[in-house]
């Protein structure tokens, strides 16, 4: 049975399990690279970083964003995978083609992605959930045709799965055949977050990989403080695979560590709040 307290805090002055997350920072502190820097530190991962854009953002949206050079993305990414190490790594906003581009050549050069040592969940971040882009229009070929078949699993929400597959998830059937068009993109594993489907009493996510589906279903909160909830439960598996567990445990981890986080969401500002991991801290 996998629980949220699963994975092992390090001692003193010895040297964690270390992760990677390839993201936009949101100034809100709600989701992107905060987000996982918080998630990533209550998992007891060391986490590292490698920019892609400053967004200018609170709680009621994105006003604007600032791409980061790709080359200097890369670089990152080379930077820390050379030196500290990494068990896994996890992508969210991307921003434009030409930092994907980047990515995807990067992560070949330093053995991470679906065929190689170092695990990669790729969370395909169209937009904010308030609506605002957050990848330009002419990179998503570049995501689908590029990064996702290095990818060992990706994890969108439904209205990326409309934008990737045309496919509008309504029901555990729609649900499983858009679980099987993304997968013949390429990636190894499929994740369908079911977050958006507001019909049920539930919150049901489904992986495919390829032959069998698993359904990981919690229940729903009513609550509009869900700022950041798929940047938590991509970084949860990111962590979980860096722990070295396999991807389907690394799914059920992330999605109660996530559950969690939605049960301990806070507001803040005007509009929606982040889900919080400061219960780890035993605040609550
Ligand atoms: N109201 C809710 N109650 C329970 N679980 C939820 C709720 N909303 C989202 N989830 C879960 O949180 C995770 C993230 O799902 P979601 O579909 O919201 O992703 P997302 O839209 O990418 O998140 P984000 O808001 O960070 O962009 C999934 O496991 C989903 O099932
Ligand atoms: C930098 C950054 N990355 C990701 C998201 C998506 O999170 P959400 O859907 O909760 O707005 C975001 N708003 N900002």
């Amino acid at each position: 049975m996998i629980s949220v307290h699963q994975l092992p805090l390090t001692p003193d002055g010895q040297t964690p399990v270390r992760a990677i997350t390839i993201a936009g920072s949101d100034s809100g502190g709600g989701a992107g690279i905060e987000a996982d820097l918080r998630t990533m530190a209550l998992c007891g991962v060391h986490a590292t970083v490698a920019l892609t854009a400053v967004t200018v953002q609170n709680s009621l949206g994105v006003s604007s964003f600032h791409p980061v050079p790709p080359q200097t993305v890369g670089d990152q990414i080379r930077a820390v995978a050379g030196d500290i190490g990494i068990g896994a790594a996890k992508t969210g906003m991307l921003a434009t083609a030409d930092i994907i581009a980047a990515v995807v050549t990067a992560c070949e050069e330093m053995g991470i992605g679906r065929d190689a040592r170092i695990p990669l969940v790729v969370d395909p971040v169209s937009a904010s959930m308030h609506g605002d882009k957050l990848l330009a229009d002419e990179a998503m070929d570049t995501l689908v045709n590029r990064l996702f078949p290095i990818a060992t699993v990706v994890t969108p929400n439904l209205d990326e799965v409309l934008l990737l597959t045309d496919i509008s998830v309504t029901d555990e059937q729609t649900q499983r055949d858009a679980a099987v068009a993304l997968h013949a993109m390429g990636p190894r594993f499929a994740l369908v977050k079911g977050g958006h489907l507001r019909t049920s009493r539930q919150s049901p996510d489904v992986l495919y990989d390829g032959v069998d589906f698993l359904e990981i279903s919690e229940p729903r909160f009513d609550t509009v403080h869900d700022h950041g909830a798929g940047d938590t439960l991509a970084s949860a598996m990111t962590c979980a695979l860096a722990h070295g567990f396999t991807v389907p445990d690394a799914v059920t981890f992330g999605k109660r560590w996530v559950t969690r986080c939605l049960r301990a969401s806070y507001p803040l500002g005007a509009g929606h709040g982040p889900v919080s991991p400061l219960w780890r801290l035993g605040a609550s």
